[in-house]
Parts: C-alpha cells; structure tokens; sequence
C-alpha cells in the first residue's frame, strides 16, 4: 500500500521551474530513495511532502492527508530530519529529545532510542560539541521520536567520514526492518545502491528513471563487459556475431565485449572451441554509476 502519493508535481521559484510534472508512489516498508545531481528539484520535492513548501500544481498525500492543507496530521505521521539550524547550539542531547518528544501525544521512549543510537553518554553533550555522525544520530532519534510510520531523510551521510556513513546506514536499515518507511534524499551511488528497495532519479526537475537499484543497472548498455588478451588471432566478427553481444573493441591488443551475463559464457565457449586461451581476463560489471551517468544530463 502506498504511504505517500506524488501525483504531477510542479513547484516554482519566480521564473525557474524547480520540479516538473513529478510522480511516484512510497510503498509502506520500503526504502525510497531520491537521486540526482545538485539543484535537480530533490529538496523541494520533500519538503512538498513534509508540508515545508506549497506545489503549484499537482498534488500530494501521506497516508492520504494533504500536506499543504493538513500540516498537523502529517506531522504526526512523518517524522523529518532536523535542520542543522534547527536546533540552539546550547541545548544538550536530553534537552532536545525531552523537547521534541513533548511535541506528540504519544512519544517514543527517548531512552531506548538513546541507546539504540548509541547516544546514551552523550546526554548531557550540548549540541555544538556533538561530532558530526553524533549530529545525525540525533537527527535520526529526533525524527523518530513521534513514533512516525514514515521518516524523511536529506542527505543525511553528507560531511561524515566512510565509518560514520556505513554506521549510519546500518541505523537506517534497522529504522525500516522496525516498519517504519523512509524516504532518503541522497547524491551518493553506493548509499542508494545499498540501501534502497527503489530510486526516482531526479535530473532538472524531472524523474528521468525509476526502479530498483539492479533495474536501473539493468538499463544501461553494456551491462557486463569482458576484457581479454587472446592467445592467438581472433576475428571479432566471431565474436559480435554471439547472441547477446553489444559491442566488440580493441584496446591495445586486448579485446573488449560489452554484453550481459550470458556473454560471458558465450565468449568463453567460443573460444574454447577454437583452443584459444584467454590471457588477464577480467569481467566488470555497471553500477549504479554507469546507470545515474546514462541516465541524467551532462552536466550532473
Ligand atoms: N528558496 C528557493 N528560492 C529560489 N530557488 C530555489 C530555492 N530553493 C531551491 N531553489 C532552486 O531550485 C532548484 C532545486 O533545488 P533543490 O534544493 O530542490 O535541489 P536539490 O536536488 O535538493 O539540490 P542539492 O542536492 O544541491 O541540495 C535549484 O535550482 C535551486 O537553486
């Protein structure tokens, strides 16, 4: 079932159009993610969800409310990441979790989260002094202090070191395997490969793909590649002539064939059957990097 319904969004800012005829549906469970290069429209996009900004056209609803129109019961529905700015530099871990839980009828046990979060010795911690994978462990606590079916989180792994960022996906694994859905915002490949039932990617505005991470994979070309050095003369006819091959190259005496998995084996075959050895072979498979730079403009 979905939670969250974007239908034909359209919001602008004066004359620039920042997200155009956007659509898709959140499934209750999953990890959503939105991608796509600085200025694609993310931001604006969920913050029309959380109820921060008003479409101008199209519409929104979480678990069928109208953000625009019915902030409140959203709010206790969605629980967003807090804005750096958000919070006094003073205010301590306590301070802030007592504060937000007062928000809702019904809180989340601060306590627990604390420790889930890892956060516990850090109670007394004013905020200024927390490090930045603190920072967002916060963030995350906070946001799910509401006890929210669905949690929004942009670009929460910016400015962390690889530790801290893998730390933090394992908490955002853990926040869905709790049943509570999330919608990440994010810019890095292997965090949306990695952690994402499905993507949006979002490029100018606009949805230009969305699948899951291996059918936005599958839709590159040239899906797998294998590179050899054969160990006596081959004609590449033979070898673009296999079914399932994209493309035949040479590079410096080594012979490169785009395909998919089956080429693989087809190539290998053919070659065992003319007794010719494949020297350095290596098989390399398209990421979602391959994907994201087919699949948004030039200047992403
Ligand atoms: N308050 C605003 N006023 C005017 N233009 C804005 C405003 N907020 C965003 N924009 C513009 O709208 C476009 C989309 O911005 P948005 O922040 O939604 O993109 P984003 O994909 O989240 O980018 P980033 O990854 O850099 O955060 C950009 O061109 C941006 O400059």
């Amino acid at each position: 079932m979905a939670i969250v319904e974007v239908s034909d969004l359209r919001k602008d800012y004066g004359d620039k159009r920042a997200v155009d005829d956007v659509s898709f549906d959140v499934e209750e469970g999953e990890i959503f993610g939105i991608l796509g290069p600085n200025g694609a429209g993310k931001t604006t996009t969920v913050e029309c969800v959380e109820g921060l900004r008003r479409p101008d056209g199209g519409s929104v609803r979480v678990a069928g409310y109208d953000p625009a129109v019915d902030r409140h019961s959203v709010t206790r529905i969605l629980g967003a990441q807090l804005q750096e700015s958000e919070l006094q530099p003073k205010i301590t871990v306590r301070e802030a979790l007592e504060l937000y839980a007062a928000c809702y009828p019904d809180p989340a046990d601060w306590r627990a989260l604390t420790e889930r979060l890892e956060l516990t010795e850090k109670l007394s911690t004013r905020f200024a002094k927390l490090s930045g994978g603190q920072k967002q462990r916060l963030s995350i606590a906070l946001a799910l202090v509401g006890r929210p079916r669905i949690v929004v989180l942009d670009e929460l792994t910016t400015g962390l070191d690889p530790r801290a960022r893998r730390d933090t996906w394992g908490l955002i694994k853990d926040v869905r395997d709790s049943g509570v859905t999330v919608l990440l915002v994010t810019h890095f490949m292997e965090e949306a490969q990695r952690l994402c039932d499905r993507i949006a990617l979002i490029d100018k505005g606009r949805i230009t793909a969305l699948d899951t991470p291996s059918g936005l994979i599958g839709r590159t070309a040239n899906g797998t590649a294998i590179s050899f050095t054969p160990s006596a003369p081959l004609e590449t006819q033979l070898l673009a002539d296999l079914p399932s091959v994209a493309s035949v190259t040479h590079q410096d005496g080594r012979i490169v064939v785009n395909g998919t998995d089956e080429t693989v084996h087809a190539v290998l075959s053919l070659l065992a059957g003319r007794g010719i050895n494949a020297h350095q072979l290596r098989v390399t498979e398209a990421t979602l990097d391959d994907a994201y730079l087919n699949l948004t403009g030039p200047d992403a």
